[in-house]
């Protein structure tokens, strides 16, 4: 540890993202790991855990405790939470409280709450991102989107990944939907008096009648793909994530990011 490098505390450190974010803070040269929380394994040092040798930090469940402990240490801590929907809010407003950024992968956050915990970090003058996706490629998809949305003026989302994911739909669809709405064009006009004889067949509606369709199977990390129709044409755009290491830049773009920043950034993008 130096006074230059930045300390992270990792909140799900022994999840599927949380293990690979805890390696790439080890590799990187101007941070170091200062907490881990998570649910299993408690008291033992997280880099046996993950098998990458000892890092001298055990496992905690007190999130409170260690953000503590990190704003004792540093003026500039960061909490990189990579949880589950049902404590993200919580876990986002402790780590403003105490003074330590968070950067945010964990996803199923309403609109509203993205809103209120907005105006806590104005309040505190602390910068927190919140990232539904961390993939650089994921951004370009989105920005192709937007791009093709244009010329386009029926377009549907289906997202697709592993079966062990709490929300659907995921945070990206939902991110890539608002983009789409926010330029301000209806899509997809009712051509037919459509009939549902299954309810869900026809998808989740996000504001102006975008549809999101999500797939849940084992044997996939995660995929979108956001088709376009005319007539006589569909352009299929199509992110495919076959290994989580795909999100590590953007996690510790975000880290480095966080620190200059004094209120809430939501999306990747506005970082790029
Ligand atoms: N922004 C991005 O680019 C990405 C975001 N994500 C998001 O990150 C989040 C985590 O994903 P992933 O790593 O796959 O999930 P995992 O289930 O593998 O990991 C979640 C971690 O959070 C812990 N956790 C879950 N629920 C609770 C709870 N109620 N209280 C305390 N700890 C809890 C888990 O503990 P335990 O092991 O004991 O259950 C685990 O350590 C999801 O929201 C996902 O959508 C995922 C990939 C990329
Ligand atoms: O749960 C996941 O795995 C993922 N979640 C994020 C989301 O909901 O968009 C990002 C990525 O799709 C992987």
């Amino acid at each position: 540890m130096t006074n230059t490098q930045i300390p992270v505390v990792v909140s799900g450190a022994t999840g599927k993202m949380g293990r690979e974010i805890i390696k790439a803070i080890a590799q990187a040269p101007d941070m170091y790991l200062v907490g881990a929380i998570g649910r299993k394994h408690i008291g033992e040092d997280i880099g046996e855990v993950i098998g990458i040798g000892e890092l001298e930090i055990p496992v905690t469940d007190n999130l409170e405790v260690v953000l503590a402990q990190a704003s004792q240490e540093s003026q500039l801590p960061v909490m990189v939470d990579v949880t589950h929907p049902s404590i993200i809010y919580d876990n986002i407003r402790s780590a403003i409280a105490y003074g330590v950024r968070p950067v945010v992968g964990t996803t199923g956050l309403s609109e509203q709450q993205i809103a209120d915990l907005a105006i806590f970090a104005d309040k505190a003058s602390t910068g927190c991102i919140i990232a539904p996706n961390f993939s650089v490629g994921v951004i370009l998809m989105q920005q192709a989107a937007i791009a093709a949305a244009k010329y386009f003026q029926h377009v549907e989302i289906i997202e697709l990944h592993h079966n062990q994911k709490a929300d659907a739909p995921s945070g990206t669809a939902i991110k890539t939907a608002q983009m789409l709405s926010e330029l301000g064009q209806s899509f997809n006009p009712a051509l037919v008096d459509e009939k549902e004889h299954l309810t869900g067949a026809r998808g989740a509606t996000y504001g102006e009648n975008i549809r999101i369709h999500s797939v849940r199977v084992p044997g996939l990390v995660a995929r979108q793909e956001v088709i376009f129709g005319a007539m006589g044409e569909t352009l299929k755009i199509e992110h495919n994530a076959s290994d989580r290491t795909c999100y590590m830049a953007g996690v510790l773009l975000c880290v480095r990011k966080v620190l200059a920043l004094k209120s809430l950034i939501y999306g990747l993008e506005k970082l790029l």
